[in-house]
This record gives C-alpha cells, sequence and structure tokens, in this order.
C-alpha cells in the first residue's frame, strides 16, 4: 500500500486545530502556514469542523488540510467530500481502515498500546499516532515500543509542548509531533494571528534545533 505522508514530512509539528468560529479558520490557517506550519489537523470537535476543512482547502493553497477527531468510516468520508487532504484518528477500527482504503485518503490512525500497533501495521500502516502521549507514558512507552517494532513511525499527540518537545522529537522512531499549543484559545478568540505565527515559527526552530541536535 503506498500513502502519501506528504502531510507528516512537511514539517516536525503538525497543528491540532479547534475551530469554534468559521470565521476564524482562513486567517488562523494562513498564520500557521506562514509560521513554518502547513499541515493542518481540523478536530470535529465542533459543529463547524466540517466547513472549515472546506474554506481551508478553498482559500489557503499552501495549506494540507487534514481532519482530526475521526472516528468512523462515515466522517472519514465526509472529510474527503470537504476537501481533506489526510485523516487523522484518535483510536483505530476496520471502518476507519476500509473508508481510508476507499477513499485512497492518508490516514494517521490513533494507538495507544502494542496490540493496536499490530493492528493497524496488519492494516497497511507504518505511521502511527501515538495518542495521548504524556497519559500513555510519554517519550519513554515510545522508546520501549521500537524495541519489538523497529519499523514504526510515530507522530505522538496529547500533552506535547515545548517543555518537552525534545523528549521525543530525539526518539529515531518520532517523525513528527502533533499539538494544541501552538493554536491557544487566548489568541484566538482575540484574533492574535501575528501571535500564531509567532509560535508557529518558534516551534519550526525548536524542532530543527531539536533533530539537528539528535
Ligand atoms: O481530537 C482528536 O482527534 C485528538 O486526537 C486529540 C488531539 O490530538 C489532542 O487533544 C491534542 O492534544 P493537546 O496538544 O494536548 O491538546
Amino acid at each position: 500500500m503506498s500513502i502519501n505522508y506528504d502531510f507528516i514530512t512537511a514539517a516536525p509539528v503538525v497543528p491540532v486545530l479547534v475551530i469554534d468560529d468559521l470565521d476564524t479558520a482562513i486567517p488562523m490557517a494562513e498564520a500557521l502556514v506562514a509560521g513554518g506550519l502547513p499541515a493542518l489537523e481540523i478536530t470535529l470537535r465542533t459543529d463547524c469542523a466540517l466547513d472549515a476543512i472546506e474554506r481551508i482547502a478553498k482559500a489557503v493553497p499552501n495549506a494540507i488540510v487534514g481532519a482530526g477527531t475521526v472516528c468512523n468510516g462515515d466522517q472519514l468520508r465526509a472529510c474527503r467530500d470537504r476537501g481533506a487532504q489526510f485523516i487523522v484518528s484518535p483510536g483505530s477500527s476496520q471502518s476507519i481502515f476500509d473508508a481510508a482504503k476507499e477513499t485512497a485518503l492518508p490516514l494517521l490512525p490513533g494507538v495507544s498500546s502494542a496490540s493496536e500497533m499490530i493492528a493497524a501495521m496488519d492494516a497497511g500502516y507504518e505511521i502511527l499516532k501515538f495518542f495521548p502521549a504524556e497519559a500513555n507514558g510519554g517519550a519513554k512507552a515510545l522508546k520501549a515500543y521500537s524495541g519489538p517494532f523497529p519499523h514504526v513511525k510515530f507522530c505522538p499527540t496529547g500533552g506535547i509542548s515545548p517543555n518537552n518537545l525534545k523528549d521525543y522529537l530525539s526518539l529515531p522512531a518520532v517523525i513528527a509531533v502533533g499539538g494544541s499549543w501552538i493554536t491557544p484559545k487566548h489568541a484566538i478568540q482575540s484574533r492574535n494571528w501575528d501571535a500564531i505565527r509567532q509560535l508557529a515559527a518558534e516551534a519550526v526552530v525548536l524542532a530543527s534545533d531539536i533533530v539537528a541536535a539528535a
């Protein structure tokens, strides 16, 4: 199975977006792209998430728009219909795997145990979202999983911030991390897009320094 992983190799950090107000979708996406983070995970946690995906897909050509919090095949197909270019799921299921194959959309399946990793590998996936990373043992756990699963790469998400970014990105098995620290609620509410652009740019510099030193 050949999967287009451009979304995960584009930058070492995938911002996780919770969009409550549709009018914030485009300026927020533009700020993140301008800061150097083009791959965006729009969570399906809010009523306007699908509309936000569609707007960004149409209006921000340099963004790689993805959908997050995808929990079944129907949701995955709905995201495809709105222009999502990749799919992230907090966990995995046969319905998600089947819909990803049917739509040919790249999927980053969520896993949090060795059995789930084996099931995802059986379905053809070797880049997995380790979620929720910090609550599941963090970088220490990921290091341990790399023993039995040396070919698997991870995008850990959940509880990651500039304070512990190094723990993850310095592991060879970690290809990128996901996180919401780049889009803080207060910055969105005050429409402070420059602050978000700056947080993205800082994340890029920090991540590049970590990867270069590893
Ligand atoms: O909604 C989903 O699909 C998720 O998988 C959850 C998000 O990826 C994490 O909640 C982000 O974690 P924080 O960076 O700690 O906020």
